[in-house]
């Protein structure tokens, strides 16, 4: 009753198929190469009908006389449309995927398929989901992905809806990542009143000295302000400019290396990048800025401003030097695209590229936008003004700025004025409040927003930035920061990510280590580990901390205590720059204590003296991480029976992206931190996380194991890159690739993964589709595929 044609490369349906008729309830065809599906007819008692991942271009006809289908895959196909009259006919399908294909329109009459519970539509290119009101029974409704503007409101009436994914498509992005009961609210409030907004926010972004602040200091005044080299941005400032009925929020980054590990958190996408660069300097490395952003936030516009043109000696220098750069900017947009082009080629002309049509659309998405390279004098008026108006002019045409205008709820502005009165009455000295007092403050003059649609506002403020509200990291929900500028600063303050941490700490004075019951010695030992093991004492970090917050004005202790922390419970800050993958928490190791009691069942267990494990934890800050010793000595040999996977990057790996991978590591309770390198331990399985990075070549992590059992190792190695395709999604740009390499010593062949995201989501009914028990790769090495692939 039950036939599997699957990954046979069918183009037709055959006879040995059809002949059973009547007798199939359920085939399985997907990963073939259909693209029809005649005589399907035939198996009129077909209950379950996989056609996933076939070449279908037309909905099959057909398939309107299987009327016992309760449920239908066709996913991973290049379907354009479905015909009418098809779903009235499938009377008892309560489950269809279509998700991953090229509709752009639903057939009006989808809504009489009534039995409907489970409707997958992602990845497609819908405008309109008007046809889905009135399925009844719809329970679970998946449309992510897609190019839709608005939401049939009948649509959330409908009772038995419970689960409604709608990412990745042109409405509020929180309100999206929120799910059904969000999109209630801001449909509600919507409905009320609603009004259109422009609102950009725009970056500054360039190495260090190239005269971001200056630039931004100066588009906000409309003249030059010179800005003292003693001033240097430390982290990042922002400041909001209304101009001619656009409001620019802009976002000035410290280009100092040090802070680039934190410039990921800010770098939102839809937004306008500045990039500056100083045309007098010959260090100028843009190709590095461009790569970067475009890896983090493809559909961003970049601006290119030339600065210190009045700095360039040599006549014609200016000229020179903007062409010079131009040109390799050119070049290189050029090669990227060119890549990209060949890497969809590649794709294509593959057997069964039916398999890639999920990366294929993931390359089709990526475009780049950079404009010319605009040269200036920051010190000169009129070359100021100039600037400001041809950025006027840019933001007004829609082409460019597609994203800039939204339409929201009213009530989202009338809250943000509340809550600016709030901050200049003055109401509340510390730029920080309890959650909970905030909502009560806002309700009392908004009694008709309840908490959940409150919660919505404050969710949209926080992404746009004019408050930051981190309600995702449990310990810091119940703080609102409603002036961010506070927030930066203490990122400013913070002690730790800075430039000139080691003479900062050399200058902590007696009486502010006796603040923390703490000895010149562990100054001296502080320093020491940070510059040998980049790791800081949360002893050092609290002494840090607080000696800038008193400098700063802020006496009230409670709140220090808050942000500063004490022995027993870490501080604000620390949660905050944890969260944001600054630092990693370090657990000093105690040395095991020989008077310890020795445990034994039933008998009442008492601590040893306490004393000997009250090392206090510490700070790992990987970018001070200057060699792999460590990780070598515990790992040993590489081992030609280790497992082996090869996860490659295209374009290149972003900066600072292995740093965030260590992160991974940390998740396990014992672990090794080098430069470029990381091992962890889960058991007795041991793992390598290991960077290889070369200018021209190929660039990529390789996840290594100590082949102990097989099956276990595998599990491991999964959990990895479901982190790291999880970390990979914040680089929209960013393309993945898996190979496991031939274990044969000094040969270079390698055995290319293929169905490596389905085997990653967990929900995935497929599995992993390697079944031969030994492969050969090219050179003609034989292996056990269990060594080289996860084989269930
Ligand atoms: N002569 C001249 N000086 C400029 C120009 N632009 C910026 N400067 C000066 O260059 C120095 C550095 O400028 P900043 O705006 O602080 O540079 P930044 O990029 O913000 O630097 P970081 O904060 O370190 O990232 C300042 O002293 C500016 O006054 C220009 O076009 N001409």
């Amino acid at each position: 009753k039950e036939e599997d044609f699957s990954g046979q490369k069918l183009r037709t349906l055959p006879s040995s198929l059809l002949d059973k008729g009547k007798d199939l309830v359920k085939v399985d065809l997907q990963r073939n190469r259909l693209r029809q599906v005649n005589g399907i007819a035939h198996l009129w008692n077909l209950v379950e009908l996989n056609l996933s991942r076939n070449e279908l271009v037309e909905f099959p006809l057909e398939i309107k006389d299987l009327g016992n289908l309760v449920k239908l895959y066709m996913n991973q196909n290049s379907i354009k449309i479905i015909p009418e009259e098809i779903f009235p006919s499938l009377k008892k399908l309560q489950f269809l995927k279509i998700n991953t294909n090229r509709l752009t329109k639903l057939p009006s009459d989808l809504n009489r398929c009534q039995s409907l519970v489970y409707l997958n539509l992602s990845n497609n290119s819908l405008k309109d989901l008007q046809p889905l009101v009135g399925l009844r029974r719809l329970k679970e409704l998946y449309v992510e992905n897609n190019q839709l503007v608005e939401l049939p409101r009948a649509l959330f009436r409908a009772s038995a809806l419970a689960v409604l994914k709608v990412n990745g498509n042109a409405l509020p992005e929180e309100v999206c990542a929120g799910g059904l009961k969000d999109l209630q609210s801001f449909y509600s409030m919507l409905d009320d009143s609603s009004c259109s907004v422009c609102t950009l926010k725009t970056m500054f972004l360039g190495a260090t000295m190239a005269g971001k602040s200056t630039l931004c200091r100066s588009l906000r005044e409309g003249e030059p302000v010179p800005v003292a080299e003693a001033d240097r941005t430390v982290g990042i400032e922002i400041c909001e400019v209304d101009q001619d009925g656009v409001r620019f929020l802009y976002w000035d980054f410290a280009g100092q290396e040090e802070y680039y590990i934190t410039h990921h958190v800010f770098i939102t996408p839809q937004a306008f990048v500045i990039l500056a660069v100083d045309l007098s300097s010959f260090r100028e490395k843009v190709g590095f800025w461009i790569n970067n952003i475009q890896l983090k936030v493809p559909n961003s516009v970049v601006l290119l401003v030339g600065t210190h043109v009045d700095q360039c000696e040599v006549e014609g220098e200016m000229m020179k030097k903007k062409n010079d750069i131009q040109e390799k900017v050119q070049q290189m947009l050029l090669d990227r695209r060119e890549s990209l082009q060949q890497q969809r080629k590649n794709l294509e002309e593959l057997e069964d590229v039916s398999l890639f049509s999920e990366q294929m659309r993931e390359i089709q998405r990526l475009e780049e936008y950079v404009l010319d390279l605009i040269p200036i004098d920051c010190t000169k008026s009129e070359d100021i003004v100039w600037l400001q108006n041809h950025i006027k002019d840019l933001v007004s045409d829609k082409e460019t700025f597609p994203f800039m205008e939204q339409t929201l709820p009213q009530c989202y502005q009338q809250v943000e004025s509340t809550i600016h009165e709030l901050v200049s009455d003055g109401d509340v000295p510390r730029h920080i409040m309890n959650h909970d007092d905030l909502l009560e403050y806002l309700q009392n003059k908004h009694s008709e927003l309840d908490h959940e649609k409150m919660r919505l506002i404050l969710q949209y403020l926080h992404r746009i930035g004019i408050i930051m509200w981190y309600m995702e990291i449990p310990d810091l929900k119940d703080m609102v920061f409603i002036k961010p500028s506070f927030l930066i600063s203490l990122f400013k303050l913070q002690a730790i990510v800075r430039h000139d941490l080691v003479s900062v700490l050399g200058s902590i004075s007696s009486r502010e280590l006796k603040s923390e019951n703490a000895l010149q010695v562990h100054r001296s030992r502080w320093i020491n580990d940070f510059k040998s093991r980049a790791t800081l004492s949360n002893v050092a970090i609290r002494i840090l901390v607080r000696k800038e917050l008193q400098q700063s004005g802020i006496d009230d202790q409670e709140m220090i205590e808050e942000i500063v922390g004490t022995k027993k419970k870490t501080g604000n800050l620390l949660t905050l720059v944890q969260h944001f993958d600054v630092c990693l928490p370090t657990k000093q190791n105690a040395p095991l204590n020989p008077e310890a009691q020795e445990f034994s069942p039933n008998r009442k267990w008492e601590a040893s003296s306490p004393v000997v494990y009250d090392l206090e934890g510490g700070c790992l800050f990987p970018s001070g991480l200057t060699n792999n010793n460590q990780v070598q000595d515990q790992w040993g040999q590489d081992n030609l029976e280790d497992i082996n996977v090869q996860v490659y990057f295209s374009p290149e790996i972003p900066h600072g992206f292995f740093h965030l991978v260590i992160r991974i590591c940390s998740l396990y309770s014992t672990y090794w931190i080098g430069q470029n390198q990381c091992l962890f331990s889960c058991g007795s399985k041991r793992v390598l996380l290991r960077e290889h990075l070369t200018e021209d070549g190929d660039q990529f992590i390789e996840i290594r194991g100590k082949n102990s059992d097989l099956q276990k190792m595998w599990d491991v190695i999964k959990v990895v890159m479901m982190r790291l395709a999880r970390l990979v999604q914040q680089w929209r740009g960013l393309y993945q690739f898996v190979h496991s390499p031939c274990k044969q010593r000094g040969c270079s062949e390698y055995f290319e993964w293929r169905d490596w995201q389905d085997w990653l989501d967990q929900s995935g009914s497929e599995k992993f589709n390697v079944s031969e028990e030994k492969m050969t790769c090219r050179n003609g090495h034989t292996r056990r595929t269990e060594l080289l692939f996860p084989v269930s």
